[in-house]
């Protein structure tokens, strides 16, 4: 028999399946295995993000208020990919939080539990790991105080300032991590806060989290912007105070923006996208949701320089119970990917990702990167870049590299 025949005869290849005018989800398809003659750690996955933006691996967090703020930001860009930071806030908030990520070189770093020094520890310990930070009015730090010291009191409603240790010297926020363990392991700390240049704190780091870190399957070569510091994205919506706020998020630093819609083809979107472009011809504009060849078309003529693909795919999303429009997230992958790629637009696969599964496929069908929301958010209770970096463990992200 033929190539062909043979091939028909065992599955049909993508072309034929996704032109029979019938749309397939993830889970409707599966690829035939072929021929392996590499080794698993042979497999490069560095990509684009959107036409000027390198990742080393094909991660991005959704721009959802459960999933993608400043920890989350860091902790995705050390891995190598990148978190889109939300706009479901105000723009001084969402610019604030872009630079807060842009202010850290270390991911696993606790946001700091700063108290002053009259006020007292009663909470349990738990939900202000791993050390509280005692500073002066201005924040900086006076003093450290470990679980350990607070465990040991008898009363624990007396102010810190009775208690706490000196504080330790600084270290400088800007330092990365092979950086911050040397400086730890010379002052010979266990402990120490994370000082900006201002001398405030941003965080608290601990040898236990050396540890911990050193632990980590290889980390992927972090994704840094232009700036040389950890790259940031944000997301803006289409009205007209959105231009403002993408005033304050370049101002802030941001590297990449994705306009967000759940119907990106609309007037508003492309109105956005030539405003975004002629205003700040350096900073890629990414657009969406689409899922169709024709929406993708009128947004790259807009200038897009990535396309966000899925509509209906989210695994929390309603479009197509509510608005009746949508698409299966394997064909609408397949269709925009094979139009984008002739005009060297990425796609980013967005949502509906519940297993690496689901990312292999996406990356096959023709995307450059996926965008995980419930995938990396857990029970959509990340807080602190440990339950987001957990997530992202867990999320099998350190299953792909
Ligand atoms: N991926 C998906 O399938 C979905 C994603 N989402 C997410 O929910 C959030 C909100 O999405 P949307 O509701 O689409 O927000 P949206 O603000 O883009 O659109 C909401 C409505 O306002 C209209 N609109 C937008 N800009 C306008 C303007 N300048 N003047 C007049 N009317 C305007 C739109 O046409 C639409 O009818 C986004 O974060 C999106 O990612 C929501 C639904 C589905
Ligand atoms: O209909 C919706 N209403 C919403 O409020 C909403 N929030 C997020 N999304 C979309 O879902 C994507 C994340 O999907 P996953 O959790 O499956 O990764 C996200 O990237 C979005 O495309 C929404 N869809
Ligand atoms: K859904």
């Amino acid at each position: 028999m033929k190539g062909l025949e043979l091939e028909l005869e065992d599955g049909f290849p993508a072309s034929r399946l996704f032109s029979q005018g019938v749309s397939y989800t993830y889970d409707d398809v599966i690829m035939l295995p072929h021929y392996i003659d590499f080794p698993a750690d042979a497999v490069d996955l560095s990509t684009r993000l959107s036409r000027r933006i390198p990742l080393s691996i094909p991660c991005v967090a959704s721009p959802m208020d459960t999933v993608s703020e400043s920890s989350m930001a860091v902790a995705m860009a050390s891995l190598g990919g990148v978190a889109i930071i939300h706009c479901n806030s105000s723009p001084a908030f969402q610019a604030s939080l872009v630079r807060s990520a842009k202010s850290r070189r270390t991911p696993f770093v606790h946001g700091p539990s700063v108290l002053s020094g009259s006020d007292a520890i009663i909470r349990t310990f738990d939900d202000i790991l791993p050390a509280v930070v005692v500073t002066d009015p201005e924040k900086v730090p006076i003093g450290v105080v470990a679980r350990s010291d607070w465990e040991r009191l008898e009363n624990k409603d007396v102010p810190v300032s009775a208690y706490m240790r000196s504080a330790p010297p600084p270290v400088p926020a800007k330092y990365d991590f092979e950086e911050i363990a040397a400086f730890l392991a010379e002052e010979k700390l266990d402990l120490a806060p994370l000082v900006d240049e201002d001398g405030e704190v941003v965080g608290v780091i601990t040898m236990e989290d050396i540890e911990r870190i050193r632990g980590f399957p290889k980390l992927g070569k972090p994704s840094l912007g232009r700036d040389g510091r950890l790259l940031v994205g944000a997301s803006i919506g289409t009205r007209e105070n959105d231009k403002e706020r993408l005033e304050q998020l370049v101002k802030a630093g941001v590297d990449v923006v994705v306009v967000d819609s759940s119907q990106g083809n609309s007037v508003y979107q492309i109105e956005m996208i030539k405003h975004a472009k002629k205003s700040f011809p350096e900073l890629d504009v990414i657009g969406g949701n689409v899922v169709t060849i024709a929406q993708a078309q009128n947004l790259i003529q807009a200038g897009a320089d990535g396309l966000r693909v899925g509509m209906g795919s989210g695994s929390i999303c309603t479009t197509q119970e509510v608005c009746a429009v949508g698409r299966g997230q394997a064909t609408a992958v397949y269709k925009v990917s094979s139009y984008a790629k002739d005009h060297d637009v990425p796609v980013i696969a967005d949502g509906g990702i519940s297993n690496s599964g689901h990312i292999v496929k996406a990356l096959v069908l023709g995307a450059s990167t996926v965008m995980m929301g419930s995938f990396l958010a857990g029970s959509h209770e990340a807080p602190g870049v440990y339950e987001n970096q957990v997530c992202c463990e867990t999320s099998g992200i350190h299953f792909l590299f």
